[in-house]
This record gives C-alpha cells, structure tokens and sequence, in this order.
C-alpha cells in the first residue's frame, strides 16, 4: 500500500472564548497517502484553517496526533519539529506572503537557505523550479511586480524547493479570477503528479476540488467523504 506521509488520530481543537469553550474540531481522523491529492471543503467557519494549521505543526490540538513522515509531531522539541516542517511540508496560502524585497528565485530559494543548502546550489535548484511552474523569464522580479497568479506559482514553487512529501494550502486560487484560478490549479495537479507529492487542499473553489482524488467536507466538527 501507499506510503502515509501525513495522518491524524482523534484530533480536536477548542477555543476558550470567555467563560465558554469553543469545539472547533471533534476527533478527527485523517490519512493522506504520497501523491494523494485530497481536498477538504465546508462553510466559513467551520475549522477548515483550524485543521490545516494543526496539520502543518502550526497551532497545538487540544487533543489528539499528528504524525508526519512516520514522527509524531508533538513528541518532537520545537527545533525538530521545525526542522521536520521544513522538509516535510509546503505550505500555500491564499494571499501568496511572499518577502516584498525579495525576487522571486530569492523567495523560491529561502527554504533551502534556511535548511543551510550552499548558495550555488540553492540558486541552481531555484531556477529550475521556476522553471517548472513557467517562471524563468521572471526569477529577478520583486512580487509587486508579478501578476496575482505570477505570484502564486512563485509560492508553490517554493513551497515545493525542499520537494517535500506533503503541501498543504489554504485558498490557493481565492485570491485569483476564474482564468488565472484554472491555470493554477492545472499546475498544482501536474506538479503533485510529476513529484509524487501529496496535496492537502482547503477550498472554497468547488471546481478546484472537483479534481482531487477525495473531498472531505468539514461539518460540525467532523469530516465526511462526499460520494464519488
Ligand atoms: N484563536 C481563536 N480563538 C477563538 N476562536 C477561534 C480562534 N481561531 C479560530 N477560531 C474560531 O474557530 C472557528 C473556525 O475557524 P477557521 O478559521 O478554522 O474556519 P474556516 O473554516 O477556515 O473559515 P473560512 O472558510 O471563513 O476561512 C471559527 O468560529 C473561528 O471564529
């Protein structure tokens, strides 16, 4: 069977608002396999972030796990658990939070830097990722520069420069019209193939989430599969 790269247990999440609390997530199971493409929908609100943050080691559960790569993530020090995100794991948000000063072969780059990958060696692994997201002739622009959906390919390329197992995005095609969504969204899908990486999409875009392989809707706390 498929290797898992990305999985969680019985994981909740609740907020304290006030003297009440908050159940944003109930017990979840989750189980993303390499190259599986999964994308999970439901209304505003309904702890579609909450999850993904949880997944990528980003806020802590309430209760529960997450293990990626085979290592549970809490039982990680926080130097590991970043360590093991910046290889294991891209992430692509709806607004691109690219570095304004910097271009976008530098912005595609900075994973490998931090992972302290020589200079010589980023700068070529960066110009062969924009490559592949159609980026070449724009590796010396600023993000003010690109366009809306320029923008975003550079975010994926950089989410994907450590060739991680798993991306997880948050509204990648919400900022972006109907056009420029569809292209996007055909370079998510070709990349995930090409790479074999797996993709955990959170969307409001339902024709974004007609492709994936599954769609997982979050509803009052739990996630239902919708019939193929
Ligand atoms: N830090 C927090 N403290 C208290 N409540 C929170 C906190 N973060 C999120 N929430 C609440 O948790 C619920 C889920 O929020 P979340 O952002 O995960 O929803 P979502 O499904 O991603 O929504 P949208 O589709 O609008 O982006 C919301 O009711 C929100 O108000």
């Amino acid at each position: 069977m498929t290797e898992v790269v990305l999985e969680c247990r019985k994981l909740s999440k609740h907020y304290a608002v006030g003297p009440q609390q908050l159940q944003v997530l109930g017990g979840i199971d989750l189980v993303l396999r390499a190259g599986e493409r999964i994308a999970i929908v439901g209304s505003s609100g309904s702890g579609k972030t909450t999850l993904l943050n949880m997944l990528g080691g980003l806020d802590t559960p309430s209760t529960g796990e997450v293990w990626l790569a085979g290592q549970q993530m809490s039982a990680l020090k926080e130097a590991e658990r970043g360590r093991l995100r910046n290889t294991g794991l891209g992430f692509v948000y709806q607004f691109h939070h690219l570095l304004a000063e910097f271009t976008a072969l530098e912005n595609v780059c900075t994973p490998l830097l931090i992972g302290s990958t020589p200079i010589s060696e980023a700068r070529e692994r960066g110009l062969a990722m924009l490559e592949r997201v159609g980026l070449s002739a724009r590796a010396g622009h600023k993000p003010a520069e690109l366009s809306g959906g320029e923008r975003q390919r550079v975010a994926i390329a950089r989410a994907l420069i450590n060739e991680p197992a798993c991306v997880l995005l948050d509204e990648p095609t919400g900022n972006l019209d109907q056009h420029t969504a569809r292209g996007v969204q055909q370079l998510m899908l070709e990349l995930s193939q090409r790479l074999n990486t797996a993709f955990l999409v959170v969307t409001h875009d339902l024709a974004l989430a007609g492709q994936m392989d599954r769609v997982l809707t979050l509803n009052e706390g739990c996630l239902v599969q919708q019939p193929a």
